[in-house]
């Protein structure tokens, strides 16, 4: 595997190959996003990951300074995935002047959940996503950049970019990947307590429960059935920002009965000072 901290090393090692297979992060890698550089893998000819913290999607009172930087490791990780060219730019590459041309995705899929308790989150993940689809396939005929459905409404806004800038790639959606009590793997569980870890897994059990109480209702009883799902996670001590059952199309509230369309049940919840989030197709 080559490692590659320029955006010129980068397009070296691609050079004679066709169909990039991509898949980007901000390092601290586990399971979830080793399984996204198995299976984009096949798909292309080169496979190429790329760890950058992305300064321009944290709020200033977020944790960008305490993420957590773990490149030697993550490397050794992605060889033995298969990966072939790892992008770990710094940021005076990425960004060598301020980045003031900016993607903004300004549609009601990118200001609702993570956009309306995140705001600016999508402009920054926007960016820095068209920005590293511009290093790794600029001059390609195609390809396929696989991201994760732990970070369910990420994946659509970055499908819908795609789509609206007619870039040649293919978006794949890998499957959540979780540890055995049901908690999505994530990097920021490493913030947790011992305490909070054995907590955490009740953020997917609250998602099942209101699915499975949400598959037996009207549209109407939904917002008392989230509200109630908010209420016994704070009981445990959790802060939430939402609980709530959406359309899988649009993310928007479910209209019509709730047996007739796709729906996900998605939250987001702070347990002490770490935000989680997560969600459940049913
Ligand atoms: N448990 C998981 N299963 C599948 N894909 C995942 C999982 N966790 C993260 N990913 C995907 O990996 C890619 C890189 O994500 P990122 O580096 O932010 O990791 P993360 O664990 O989600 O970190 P964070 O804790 O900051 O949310 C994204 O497409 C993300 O959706
Ligand atoms: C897609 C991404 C790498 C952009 O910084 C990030 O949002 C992530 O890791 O999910
Ligand atoms: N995994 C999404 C990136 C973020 O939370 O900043």
């Amino acid at each position: 595997m080559h490692i590659v901290h320029t955006i010129a090393e980068l397009r070296e090692k691609l050079s004679g190959f066709k169909r990039p297979s991509f898949v980007p992060t901000m390092g601290n890698l586990h399971d979830g996003h080793i399984a996204l550089v198995k299976q984009a893998k096949p798909l292309g000819d080169v496979s190429v990951s790329s760890i950058f913290v992305n300064r321009l999607q944290f709020a200033p009172h977020e944790d960008f300074d305490s993420y957590p930087r773990t490149l030697d490791a993550d490397a050794q990780r992605l060889e033995a995935a298969g990966c072939n060219v790892l992008f770990a730019p710094r940021e005076k590459e990425l960004y060598p002047e301020p980045q003031t041309y900016k993607i903004h995705p300004a549609t009601d899929l990118a200001d609702i959940l993570e956009g309306h308790f995140r705001p600016g989150f999508f402009i920054g993940v926007s960016t820095v996503v068209l920005k590293l689809f511009s290093c790794v396939y600029a001059g390609m005929p195609s390809g396929v950049a696989a991201f994760g459905k732990k970070d369910y409404q990420q994946v659509m806004v970055v499908r819908r970019m795609v789509q609206q800038f007619a870039l040649p790639i293919e978006i794949l959606a890998g499957e959540t990947q979780r540890a055995e009590d049901g908690l999505a793997l994530s990097s920021r569980n490493g913030y947790l307590s011992a305490a909070e870890r054995q907590e955490a897994a009740e953020l997917s059990k609250a998602l099942k429960a209101l699915g499975a109480a949400a598959k037996a209702a009207s549209p109407a009883d939904l917002p008392g059935l989230e509200a109630q799902a908010m209420q016994t996670l704070a009981r445990r001590g959790w802060k939430p920002d939402y609980l709530t059952v959406r359309r899988r199309a649009d993310l928007m509230p479910p209209q019509g009965p709730l047996a007739s369309e796709p729906l996900v049940v998605l939250g987001a919840a702070k347990l002490g000072s770490t935000r989680l989030i997560d969600n459940l197709e049913i």
